[in-house]
């Protein structure tokens, strides 16, 4: 693996009440903990790799533990982690991310963002090295190219700036300061209940923008009188789809379009980030590259879960998704 700072995982869900009554098929075979056999348009079988992959028998904590749990411990020493979920609509972004509710689900189906928040609180607590902290959280989505505040949604059409202090930030979002886990969830919930929904004929309820969750962390240190800061950026994209299948008009078709030209610029950088010694690497392609510029950059770390649908049904589109992170093909 060229870069280790970006982990790339796939993860497949059980395949859903409906598709089972239709009697839809598997279209991958498991191979191993990291590699599966996917059937392509063709028929043909295609090998894929990445550093984990998680089948439909896959946990919650399982997830988190693999992916997150090294972001949140860094957060806590001052570097920039972001966790990304992708796929097409229905696959399980949002499920993995939130679980079924971000305030009301039991353990077992808790998602990777009420896990972060409880670690990151935690590790925060019980440090002995850390002596005063503080944790603000802004929450934004990205609608039509445009950055809309989450925590007051009077502001929408935030910039997004750059400066020597702060790097890359967005000019003017609400922040607010977190006291503890229960605090931040109550906040998340109020962001989550404000994110534009449309409706499209594939899925009644699915998300139409890419939400965007900031945790700004800093704390002081016994070891020595420096404050370091992190941030942990979580990210649910909107759902990826082809246009044609969505049958999509008017607004709807221009959502799409601005959707996937998003996440083709995200995916242009987390290429060039993967490549051994990228000369370039476009953030300024989109809204979404840019604010996750110094989480995805540097010294940061960076997790990509694709969310794949089982279904043969699903397979080109699946396809795209697993392509779209691709972290080789032997
Ligand atoms: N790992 C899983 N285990 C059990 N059920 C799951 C899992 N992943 C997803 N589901 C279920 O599949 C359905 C679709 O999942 P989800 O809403 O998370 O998709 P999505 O990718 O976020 O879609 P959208 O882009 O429309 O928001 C939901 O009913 C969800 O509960």
């Amino acid at each position: 693996m060229s870069n280790s700072n970006v982990t790339v995982c796939v993860r497949f869900r059980p395949l859903s009440h409906k598709e089972r009554k239709a009697n839809d098929k598997v279209c991958f075979k498991k191979l191993d903990s990291e590699s599966f056999v996917f059937k392509d348009e063709r028929d043909e079988d295609v090998i894929f790799s990445f550093d984990k992959v998680f089948y439909d028998d896959a946990e919650q904590s399982d997830v988190y533990n693999f992916l997150a749990v090294p972001i949140v411990a860094d957060a806590v020493n001052g570097i920039n982690g972001t966790i990304i979920s992708y796929g097409q609509t229905g696959a399980g972004k949002t499920y993995s991310m939130e679980g079924p509710s971000i305030l009301h689900c039991n353990e077992l189906k808790t998602g990777l963002v009420q896990r972060v928040v409880n670690d990151l609180f935690e590790c925060l607590r019980t440090s002995e090295d850390i002596t005063t902290w503080t944790v603000k959280l802004s929450m934004v989505e990205i609608y039509l190219e445009k950055v809309r505040d989450l925590l007051d949604l009077s502001k929408d059409n935030l910039q997004i700036k750059e400066s020597k202090s702060q790097g890359i930030f967005i000019y003017g979002a609400t922040e607010i300061s977190i006291m503890n886990s229960s605090d931040a969830l109550e906040r998340l919930s109020e962001g989550i209940a404000n994110r534009a929904v449309g409706e499209t004929q594939m899925n009644l309820a699915s998300s139409r923008s890419h939400c965007v969750y900031i945790f700004s962390v800093q704390h002081g240190s016994t070891a020595d009188d420096k404050v370091r800061a992190g941030k942990i950026v979580l990210v649910d994209l909107a759902g990826s789809e082809k246009v044609e299948k969505t049958g999509a008009e008017g607004r709807v078709l221009d959502e799409a379009k601005t959707i996937n030209k998003s996440l083709s610029a995200l995916g242009n950088v987390i290429n060039a980030l993967t490549t051994a010694k990228p000369n370039h690497v476009p953030y300024r392609d989109s809204k979404l590259t840019r604010i996750l510029q110094d989480a995805l950059g540097g010294s940061s770390r960076a997790a990509l879960l694709c969310c794949c649908s089982p279904s043969s049904s699903n397979a080109p589109e699946s396809l795209s998704t697993i392509r779209f992170g691709t972290r080789h093909i032997p």
